[in-house]
């Protein structure tokens, strides 16, 4: 099954385009918990069984697994095993290289890791992403906007193609689109930080799943955001939260914290979706 027929299921089952961000923090842990690698997998497990009704997905950042070096791999990929399977899980991992090496990171990620889909960055091109592009029902979402606020140093840069002008990030988005005539397997990210780019963004793309990051910590829009991300869509946005989801509490309430914070982040995405 292709990637966007199982996040689209894991939409309808849950009511929900809210993914939640998996990145451990030992700073913002709990208090009651060690600040040690080893209490990764617990925190998660609790964040994952306290909210797996209410997301379509989740996005682990591998950053946040990476600087724990050994202990911090384990937790990743045991954290995978413990998310259920009829939910996608994406790793957020902003991949992208020459195209044997982009092999190996893709073996890594969907094979041995079993992740369903990935973040990339385009400046490779096409040749050092089709590792990722052609594996068999994964997902790739490649960054188009993203959500900070340097976003627009290199993604507004005005491109001349095609005898016309447009910034950066629509260009890219049109090479994406063009790969996924090709592969079928592309997303896009833009961060809910850019309501008007989104907008632009889904006009001109209709077909294509827009992870969309940026909500709560960073301050993204959600009003602004979802309705931009929906308008006039046959596929659907995938609103992505973390620190204001999974630290929502430092309490021993942390897992029913999170629970409260994704349901009223559910709910207000719902509401905001131009139909139902
Ligand atoms: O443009 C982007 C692309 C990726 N991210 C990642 O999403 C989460 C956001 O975390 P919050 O706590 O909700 O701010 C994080 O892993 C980022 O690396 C993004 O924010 N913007």
């Amino acid at each position: 099954m292709q990637f966007l027929e199982r996040l689209n299921q894991a939409i309808r089952a849950n009511d929900s385009m809210l993914c939640i961000g998996l990145d451990p923090d030992l700073e913002r842990f709990p208090a009651h918990l060690p600040r040690d690698p080893s209490s990764i997998l617990a925190f998660n497990r609790a964040i994952i069984e306290a909210t797996a009704d209410l997301v379509c997905a989740y996005k682990p950042n591998l950053a946040f697994y990476l600087v724990h070096g050994e202990a911090g791999l384990r937790a990743l990929v045991e954290t995978r095993r413990l998310i259920p399977p009829q939910i996608p899980v994406i790793l957020d991992a902003k991949a992208g290289d020459i195209a044997s090496t982009s092999a190996a990171y893709a073996q890594a990620f969907f094979d041995r890791w079993g992740f369903d889909a990935v973040t990339v960055h385009p400046y490779l091109g096409e040749d050092g992403l089709a590792p990722f592009l052609r594996a068999p029902g994964r997902g790739v979402f490649v960054l188009v906007k993203t959500s900070n606020p340097g976003a627009g140093e290199l993604q507004d840069v005005p491109v001349r193609a095609d005898g016309s002008e447009e910034p950066l990030y629509l260009h890219v988005a049109r090479r994406v689109a063009r790969w996924n005539e090709r592969y079928g397997s592309c997303g896009l990210v833009v961060g809910a930080t850019y309501p008007a780019e989104l907008a632009a963004v889904r006009r001109q793309h209709p077909d294509l799943p827009i992870l969309v990051p940026g909500v709560g910590a960073q301050a993204g829009d959600l009003e602004a955001a979802v309705p931009s991300g929906l308008a006039g869509a046959a596929a659907p946005i995938v609103v992505n939260a973390t620190r204001s989801v999974i630290y929502a509490s430092q309490g021993p309430d942390f897992a029913a914290a999170a629970r409260a914070a994704a349901l009223a982040l559910r709910d207000a995405i719902n509401r905001a979706r131009p139909t139902r």
